[in-house]
């Protein structure tokens, strides 16, 4: 992102509020909000209602939500309840990023605290009222319209503005207020609030990299409004703080990630060793050891054993499938003649899973669960040999369910 001149703010955002913020556990700031009203940016099936179902699901509850349509209304409510406000802050796709209706809000309003952020992308969704029926025209959101061009003029459609909103324009679609040949376009969470009407496409986009930024707040009303540009440098503050809660939770995510790979890592010359030994893959008992050992962690740090029971059994599942397949490509290459110590290499296994177990657990206490949000980081960061696309969507499965136990003490 350019960066934008930071200007001293007329009161300095209690920024230093904001910085203990952030040097806290994002678990004590979760449950400050547990349950908590809400003022949403938009309606029900918006992309700001994604995004706090993202929220939501990293502390597995939900919150108390109020839509509030224009990002002013959602600030000013906010402001006079002295509770939480919810809205984009900023898009990949607009020039200089910051998202012009919440630029002109925070000439009124300013951030008291940040609480959470969310990085979410921008996937564009086609629902019609039939499955394959001619389409002719487009509903949605200026906005919104202006992000598919490429889509409508690649299927020649005529664009119909719908000035309150995505969700509107599915209201009208699913009301039967426009003709059968009209698709609305919006968040792939309208399926959600309108299940009437037939999902045909998703991710027509223009851009694929294209992220919005949201941010749950507190706000108070200015005693003056401030100049455009004072509110740019405002909203840019915010942008950054925001940045700093993702980038220190993706951090935190990918430390676990990285000993996920590198217990995958290890396959090869497990599968070496029993290559050269004539053993087969699967060793039931050393399973049941694996097992054993990363329960009595999992208690002793409050995390649900079932769910981490699942994926365990996940990762060995995926690192017998790696084993498989490089014993498959021996077979016609040939035993590579390389050492290889299976007992060595099961101490390591040993202290990776412990490593999982504890990072995986700190994550959780800071950070909440893991989520859908995640899953692109897990994706890149996994980078084993012989480990499919499908091997790592469910890994990813297993990983984002595990749970932390509530009013559990931990006993390590
Ligand atoms: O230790 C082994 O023999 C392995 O192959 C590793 C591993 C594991 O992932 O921990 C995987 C498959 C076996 O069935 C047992 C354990």
């Amino acid at each position: 992102m350019p960066s934008l001149p930071v200007r001293p703010l007329e009161k300095p955002l209690k920024l230093s509020f904001i910085s203990r913020l952030l040097a806290l556990p994002a678990l004590l700031l979760t449950l400050t909000t547990q349950g908590a009203p809400v003022y949403v940016q938009a309606g029900p099936g918006s992309f700001n209602h994604a995004a706090l179902d993202l929220l939501a699901a990293r502390n597995h509850m939900d919150y108390q939500r109020f839509y509030s349509g224009t990002p002013a209304h959602t600030y000013t409510s906010a402001a006079q309840a002295q509770t939480w406000a919810f809205s984009a802050l900023a898009n990949s796709t607009i020039e200089g990023q910051l998202v012009p209706a919440i630029v002109d809000a925070m000439r009124s309003y300013q951030v008291t605290e940040l609480s959470a952020a969310v990085h979410m992308p921008i996937e564009m969704c086609v629902f019609g009222l039939n499955k394959t029926g001619k389409i002719t025209h487009a509903a949605s959101h200026p906005a919104a319209l202006k992000q598919i061009a490429r889509w409508l003029s690649a299927h020649q459609l005529q664009a119909k503005p719908v000035p309150k909103g995505t969700n509107e324009a599915a209201r009208l679609l699913a009301a039967d207020q426009f003709d059968q040949n009209t698709v609305a376009v919006g968040s792939c969470a309208l399926k959600a609030v309108y299940p009437e009407l037939t999902l045909r496409e998703t991710g027509i986009q223009d851009n694929a990299d294209n992220h919005t930024l949201f941010g749950l707040m507190k706000m108070e009303k200015r005693p003056q409004p401030i100049s455009e540009d004072e509110a740019r440098s405002a909203l840019a503050h915010v942008v950054d703080q925001a940045n700093v809660l993702i980038n220190t939770r993706t951090d935190s995510a990918k430390a676990l990630f990285s000993h996920i790979n590198q217990r995958l890592a290890q396959m090869q010359p497990v599968a070496l060793f029993k290559a050269q030994k004539h053993r087969p893959i699967e060793d039931l008992s050393r399973e049941a050891v694996v097992l054993s050992k990363a329960l009595e962690q999992a208690q002793q740090q409050c995390l649900d054993t079932g769910s981490v029971k699942a994926f365990f059994q996940a990762q060995m599942d995926a690192a017998k499938a790696i084993q498989y397949r490089y014993r498959a490509q021996w077979l016609s290459e040939g035993v590579p003649n390389q050492e290889a110590d299976l007992t060595q290499l099961r101490n390591t296994l040993n202290q990776l899973g412990a490593a999982i177990l504890q990072t995986l657990t700190t994550h959780l206490a800071q950070h909440g669960n893991l989520t859908t949000e995640l899953k692109p980081v897990f994706l890149a960061a996994l980078n084993t040999d012989n480990l499919t696309v499908q091997d790592k969507q469910r890994l990813y499965q297993a990983l984002q369910s595990v749970r932390r136990v509530e009013n559990c003490q931990a006993t390590d």
